[in-house]
């Protein structure tokens, strides 16, 4: 006869249906219960989906017969399935207002991921998309400094919590419903939780196009957003140097094994413009993107030059594409969102969402390469 710790010893090799971790470490098992002819398993889900559901029944099944255990009774909780028609992996669309996601992802940090979010959604806004902005950076949410809403309080309606509005744009940010300065250890399970809040607790409007800064690198919350929502196209940010070029293709990679169209790289900190004579210089190299665009079927949406004035913009809450206009940053920002658009127009109109979904079947990570 098992005991209760050899049953959560096995279940920890049960893993969570995408994704490579196990329903321990999501921290999804509850508890497990011996009753008079049965063992209980009490399970706490993030996912509607009834195939993600059956799956994770089969595969515990196995793994705990294979210690002798058969009389398996389930007890699993999991979110009212949306009665939108669903589109991603995981059978949820969960932000069913809102037509277009563009996911700004970066391999590594610092690139000015941020930067780019804002100043392209501001761009596109002022060509007449209605945009928001998520910041969904919880490790380092800077989207409501940049935008120049530091310290701004977040109205609750309801029980849902309503988008600031600036520069023509909606924004919601970890940012603003963390305590500043708060630092977090986020488990695998807590950021699912927080990107899924974040499309669903937040009051969005109908929206054209929501852009949401991702935190760097390709983990858990990337996974999320494409299983939550039908992510139309992802952005690139990444700077000139070879060694950025390398982590930059780890994310390009992750868009393309989550069937995600890649709308483009943007090439940032490519050449300094002098703000005194207003020549431009080689620092960290320039067009080095042009290789990777071709490599992965893409275009390069601009080139960013390193600018104090983008800086200047970010730490002051008064984004250069809006409030420098005529800087040669603000004009390249408006291309490269011109760009953007277009790629958005262009898939949203050839291909229904269904189509552009994950399609990887239930218990295989769509980050594996199996
Ligand atoms: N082209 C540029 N010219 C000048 N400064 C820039 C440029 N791009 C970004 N910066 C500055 O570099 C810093 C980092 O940018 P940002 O926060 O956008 O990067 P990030 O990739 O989002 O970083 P994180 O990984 O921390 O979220 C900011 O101070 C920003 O103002």
């Amino acid at each position: 006869m098992a005991t209760i710790a050899e049953i959560k010893n096995e279940l920890g090799k049960v893993l969570y249906p995408g994704f490579q971790k196990s329903i321990v470490e999501f921290g999804f098992l509850k508890d497990v219960e011996q009753n008079a002819d049965s063992y209980v398993i009490h399970l706490d889900i993030t996912s509607s989906a009834p195939e993600v559901e059956e799956e994770l029944k089969k595969n515990i099944s196995t793994v705990l017969g294979s210690i002798g255990v058969s009389n398996i009774a389930f007890n699993i909780k999991k979110p009212e399935a949306p009665k939108q028609q669903s589109n991603s992996t995981s059978g949820q669309n969960i932000a069913p207002q809102i037509k277009n996601f563009v996911m700004v992802s970066s391999g590594k940090g610092g690139v000015g991921k941020s930067t780019t979010t804002v100043n392209l959604a501001i761009a596109a806004a002022m060509q007449g998309k209605k945009v928001g902005i998520l910041d969904a950076d919880i490790y380092g949410p800077n989207i409501p400094r940049m935008m120049g809403l530091r310290g701004a309080e977040v109205e609750i309606v309801g029980n849902k919590a309503k988008p600031f509005s600036a520069y023509g744009v909606d924004v919601m940010s970890m940012g603003s419903l963390m305590e500043e300065g708060q630092s977090l250890i986020w488990r695998g399970s807590m950021i699912m939780k927080a990107i899924q809040q974040l499309l669903r607790d937040i009051l969005w409007e109908d929206l054209d196009i929501l852009f949401i800064d991702m935190p760097p690198g390709t983990g858990d919350a990337q996974l999320t957003l494409a299983q939550s929502v039908p992510v139309t196209c992802g952005v690139n940010v990444t700077t000139p140097q070879h060694v950025a070029l390398d982590d930059s293709r780890r994310s390009l990679d992750m868009f393309k094994k989550l069937h995600i169209p890649i709308a483009g790289i943007v090439e940032n900190m490519s050449g300094f413009i002098c703000p005194k004579c207003g020549e431009e210089s080689d620092i960290f190299g320039m067009g080095t993107c042009d290789d990777l665009a071709d490599q992965y079927n893409t275009q390069v949406l601009g080139m960013l030059p390193i600018e104090p004035a983008i800086r200047e913009g970010g730490d002051g809450g008064k984004p250069v594409v809006y409030c420098q206009p005529e800087s040669e940053s603000a004009k390249r920002y408006m291309q490269a969102a011109a760009k953007l658009v277009a790629f958005v127009d262009e898939v949203s109109e050839k291909a229904s969402n269904e189509a552009i979904q994950p399609t990887t079947p239930a218990g295989v990570s769509a980050c594996s390469s199996k």
